[in-house]
């Protein structure tokens, strides 16, 4: 198994000019340039205890420079390869216009995803389009914008597709296929093993049904294959077995149809850490090993070495966010147990209820001389399991009024945020070089009203 190391962006080192430094650099999981000064701390040089001042909690930070670096850390990992971004990590228009400034393509998932991109003005033709069951509207609006690519996941895809594509506007399309390969955090985003909803199974023979029908469309060109196995997936090894999978099904296709398939997609699902100690996934290591493993099985069976994509969603978001809520009670349990309840929960990050998902939290805009004491952090929701932090050292002193935050919150948790209990949404600001902006409002009742409109 070969070693990951949190290798995207390396730690903030102390200005050469700043002798008297007064901050301590937090380190994995937090923001790479992300600091403690005193009571506060430091995300994109804005202090998050005058970030709840100024914006109430609960909230979520993005730090811009730390998804541009990642942006640039996988264009340098892998300049010949095309990396497109997985939207449904998080999308807003400032982080469509960040990922396209950076270079990278674009991964949508729905007709809502492809639209705002596309209306925040995202080159159509940077755009892939995912699903298993994507709809006849959102298949023709894809077809409509000129979406790059259409990932195929479906025999009644292809039909519509084929009626869709025209001598004018043909399209390009890929084949999602099921490589046989378990790999990711849990059962539920497991999605390269059989027996599941994504894709065309190797084994039974469908996938080359698919490439044979889909050949057979005179506006529909096949450009390549697509697998993606997982998320949160910290080895490369799993990568390398997709290749080694997926290759030789490039070179049965040539041998068959006489097609060569240009393009090699590898998805996502590259792990952060969301603790301290945790391994991240190793990008450098992956473009060396990936690139030469497609060139190694290509000369093997004699393939022109094709286009590598990769769409990562998590390890480019994930680590530049920040959530951060007020404590709203305290309560100490007879067995010992301490719940520090806060303002948000699961409506903001499911995750941890969906999942198990572990994290950590710090308390922030108060220096405590308490010792740490173990303690679980809960949301406000009406559920027992409405856990944010299962297990945490946090001070003994901690108290209503607090702040705690939460790092690695960039991906997964406003993308997957729900209207439970009418909390309400909360605002995401972006933080750059000391300055502030808000790129999504709270949601409000307001919001909520303006729906409800049976009455
Ligand atoms: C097809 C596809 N591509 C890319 C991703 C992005 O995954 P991650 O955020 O784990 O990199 C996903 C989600 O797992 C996906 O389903
Ligand atoms: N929502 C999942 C990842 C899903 C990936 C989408 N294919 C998580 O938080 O781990």
């Amino acid at each position: 198994m070969l070693a990951a190391r949190p290798s995207i962006v390396p730690p903030p080192s102390p200005a050469p000019d700043d002798p008297a430094q007064d901050w301590t650099p937090l380190g994995v999981p937090w923001p790479a340039a992300a600091r403690r000064q005193g009571e506060d701390i430091l995300v994109g040089g804005v202090g998050l205890a005058q970030l709840a001042a100024r914006f109430a909690t609960p909230l979520y930070v993005l730090d811009e420079a730390e998804v541009r670096e990642r942006c640039r850390a996988y264009r340098r990992a892998l300049p010949q390869a095309e990396v497109a971004y997985a939207a449904k990590a998080f999308l807003c228009g400032a982080v469509a216009e960040w990922v396209e400034q950076e270079g990278l393509g674009l991964d949508v998932c729905s007709g809502g995803e492809l639209e705002l991109a596309v209306t925040c003005g995202f080159p159509p033709e940077r755009i892939i389009l995912h699903g298993n069951a994507k709809s006849p509207e959102e298949l023709a609006s894809a077809v409509r914008l000129g979406v790059g690519r259409i990932v195929v996941d479906s025999f009644p895809e292809i039909a519509r597709l084929a009626v869709l594509a025209t001598a004018d506007r043909p399209q390009e399309v890929l084949v999602r296929v099921v490589p046989g390969i378990s790999a990711g955090h849990h059962a539920s985003v497991r999605t390269g093993v059989e027996e599941q909803k994504f894709g065309f199974s190797l084994d039974s023979g469908d996938a080359a049904d698919a490439v044979a029908r889909i050949l057979r469309q005179p506006h529909l060109r096949l450009v390549g294959l697509h697998c993606h196995l997982g998320s949160q997936i910290p080895d490369i090894a799993p990568y390398l077995a997709a290749v080694d999978r997926l290759v030789p099904v490039m070179a049965a296709v040539r041998d068959r149809h006489g097609v060569v398939l240009e393009e090699l997609d590898l998805g996502g699902g590259h792990a952060v850490p969301y603790r301290a100690g945790e391994p991240a996934f190793n990008v450098e290591e992956f473009g060396t090993l990936v690139t030469a493993a497609v060139a190694r099985q290509c000369a093997r069976h004699r393939l022109p070495v094709p286009r590598l994509t990769i769409e990562p969603g998590r390890a480019v978001i994930g680590p530049a966010g920040v959530a951060l809520y007020r404590v709203l009670t305290v309560k100490h349990t007879p067995s010992g147990l301490t719940f520090v309840a806060v303002d948000g929960g699961m409506s903001d990050n499911p995750r941890p209820a969906l999942y198990g998902s572990r994290y950590t939290a710090a308390l922030v805009g108060r220096e405590s001389e308490a010792p740490l004491a173990e303690a679980r952090v809960v949301g406000r929701h009406c559920e027992a399991g409405d856990v944010l932090v299962p297990s945490v050292g946090l001070p003994a002193d901690v108290r209503p009024g607090d702040l705690l935050a939460v790092p690695a919150a960039g991906a997964y948790h406003l993308s997957m945020a729900s209207g439970y209990n009418m909390v309400g949404r909360p605002p995401l600001i972006a933080v750059r070089d000391g300055a502030a902006r808000m790129l999504m409002r709270r949601e409000t009742l307001d919001d909520f009203r303006r729906r409800d409109i049976g009455r």
